[in-house]
């Protein structure tokens, strides 16, 4: 027995010499092909934790549970650096906030990674779709919808209009306290249904379409769950099992409802002027569960982070009353020039278009992304105790990008980093002069070959949303008794996307128009 034990042991303590040595034989011939000068050097790591590591989790598991997970996450990288290592029970994740590491993993290295944690995190919810595939699946995918994007079909925002008229029908004339948030998340509910499939699901109107859920109450509550799923409890996700299972299926059972019953039939009886998502899904793949799983992926995309930037422009707006009036007077005057709305007049509205851009700053609805290294690969910054060498990255590591963090750095944005200033854009800035840094420190979208598909449109919607509700209401204020404190100290909430825990509680003046 003895014997035995201790041969197993010898081949144990043989496998891990043998795989150690083949990592450090790829670890150096990456670091000779792609660091001549310098060699990959580790990145930073969090410190020698006590019990594995386990500390730092449970730190990280507390500001999860405070809502404060990015805040913890960008003290980390003021302290440690833009690049760092966190080990825990023998896995190790790197997580970084510098544009030239994001850039590799977005663009130039762009086949070494994939989006495996995400996919593991959202299949049995999404299934399988664009936003969880990978390879030649998710290829095909973007070359399928990809066409639907480009017809750019909302341009007179004719598209928008109803869904707004119903958003404003929830607020009552005379104003009021009220919590945005979850209308803005039946408004982008709607209107996606809408440019997606012909026809909207008009969750602002029905309080139900099949009698007993919304449609928006049950993707919801998948959403809650995604969010219930933080680092620590996905290790107890067997406890959870049958619960998130039973979500899943209440969801997809809503998902093929709508799709059989709401538009199935339309798309039978009404033939659409225009090509739709759903004639171009119907037309590419024969199985069912694709097709649904295609609808929702694309709905959890530019649903929710449509939302969640419309929350917090109107969070900052009310606490930001020079911004708000400044606003003001560029659509009343735009307005008073060019009395019929379009992409185009929108456009035109320079400061509109610099509050959007800074409120994606602050708040990038994707502020923390994941990828996983599916060979050796290199990190071309973050390495060694002054951060400025590369970092050899062996397959199956995960990297975590921040780009929360990336956009609050003051050495890319200056000392006021943290401040809500639209016209910051407008002045020289640190990284203005290097191409890499303005490209890449810069990345609610994200860029390379997965960058967003529905940016105009969510732009657009958005730009049109401000407008409308500015005019609108006379006055826009935070709430008596509702506590403000500085950007980034307010408690957040994190599903894929990122929106304010407590909600977007406004005081609205008047309805003026
Ligand atoms: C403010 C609104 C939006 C933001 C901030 C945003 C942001 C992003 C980001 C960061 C990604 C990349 C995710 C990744 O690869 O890890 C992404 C992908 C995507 N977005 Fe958006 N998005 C927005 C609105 C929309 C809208 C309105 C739609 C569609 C109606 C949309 C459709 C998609 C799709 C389909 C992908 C997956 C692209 C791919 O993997 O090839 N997005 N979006």
């Amino acid at each position: 027995m003895l014997g035995l034990f201790a041969l197993a042991l010898v081949g144990y303590c043989l496998t891990y010499c043998y795989r150690r040595l083949r990592r450090q034989r790829r670890h150096w011939r990456l670091s000779l092909e792609n660091c001549q000068e310098s060699k990959c050097i580790p990145a930073r790591n969090l410190g020698n934790r006590p019990f594995f590591g386990v500390d730092e989790l449970w730190r990280m598991y507390q500001a999860y549970d405070e809502s404060r997970l990015m805040e913890y996450y960008n003290s980390d990288f003021k302290k440690s650096g833009y690049t760092i290592e966190q080990r825990c029970m023998g896995t190790s994740v790197i997580r970084t906030a510098e544009p030239a590491n994001v850039e590799a993993i977005l663009s130039s290295r762009f086949a070494d990674w994939s989006i495996k944690p995400r996919r593991q995190m959202t299949f049995n919810y999404l299934g399988e779709g664009i936003f969880n595939q990978d390879g030649i699946a998710w290829r095909q995918t973007r070359e399928i919808l990809k066409p639907l994007f480009n017809q750019r079909i909302y341009l007179d925002l004719k598209l928008f209009d109803q869904h707004i008229a119903n958003f404003f029908k929830l607020i009552p004339p005379g104003g009021g306290i009220i919590d945005l948030q979850p209308l803005f998340y039946m408004l982008t509910l709607d209107v996606s249904t809408e440019f997606l499939f012909g026809t909207s699901v008009s969750s602002l109107t029905s309080t139900a379409f099949d009698g007993s859920e919304t449609f928006g109450s049950v993707f919801g509550f998948g959403r809650a769950f995604l969010q219930s799923k933080s680092p620590v409890k996905q290790l107890l996700r067997i406890i959870e099992g049958t619960k998130f299972q039973d979500a899943c299926k209440r969801l997809h059972h809503c998902i093929d409802k709508l799709i059989h019953n709401e538009l199935a039939v339309k798309l039978t009886f009404q033939k659409p002027e225009r090509s739709n998502l759903m004639q171009r899904l119907t037309d590419s793949f024969d199985d069912h569960d694709t097709i649904r799983g295609q609808v929702l992926n694309i709905l959890l995309a530019g649903r929710d982070t449509t939302a969640s930037l419309l929350s917090w422009i109107f969070f900052l707006l009310a606490r930001h009353s020079r911004v708000l009036n400044k606003l003001r007077q560029e659509i009343n005057s735009t307005c008073q020039q060019n009395p019929k709305l379009s992409h185009g007049v929108l456009r035109q509205m320079k400061y509109l278009q610099l509050v959007i851009k800074e409120t994606l700053r602050l708040y990038p609805a994707v502020a923390a992304n994941v990828r996983t290294s599916v060979s050796d690969t290199i990190l071309p910054t973050g390495g060694g105790s002054d951060g400025s060498h590369p970092v050899w990255v062996p397959k199956d590591t995960t990297v975590m990008f921040n780009v929360y963090a990336m956009h609050r750095r003051t050495d890319l944005y200056g000392d006021d980093a943290e401040d809500f200033r639209p016209e910051r854009w407008d002045e020289p800035r640190l990284m203005q002069a290097d191409l890499m840094l303005r490209k890449w420190g810069y990345l609610p979208f994200n860029g390379g070959p997965r960058i967003c598909i529905g940016r105009d449109f969510a732009e657009t919607e958005v730009a049109y949303t401000i407008v409308r509700i500015l005019q609108k209401f006379s006055s826009i204020q935070v709430p008596e008794g509702v506590e403000v404190v500085k950007t980034g100290q307010e408690k957040q909430s994190l599903t894929l996307v990122m929106f304010s825990a407590d909600g977007c509680k406004m005081e609205l003046g008047e309805k003026v128009l």
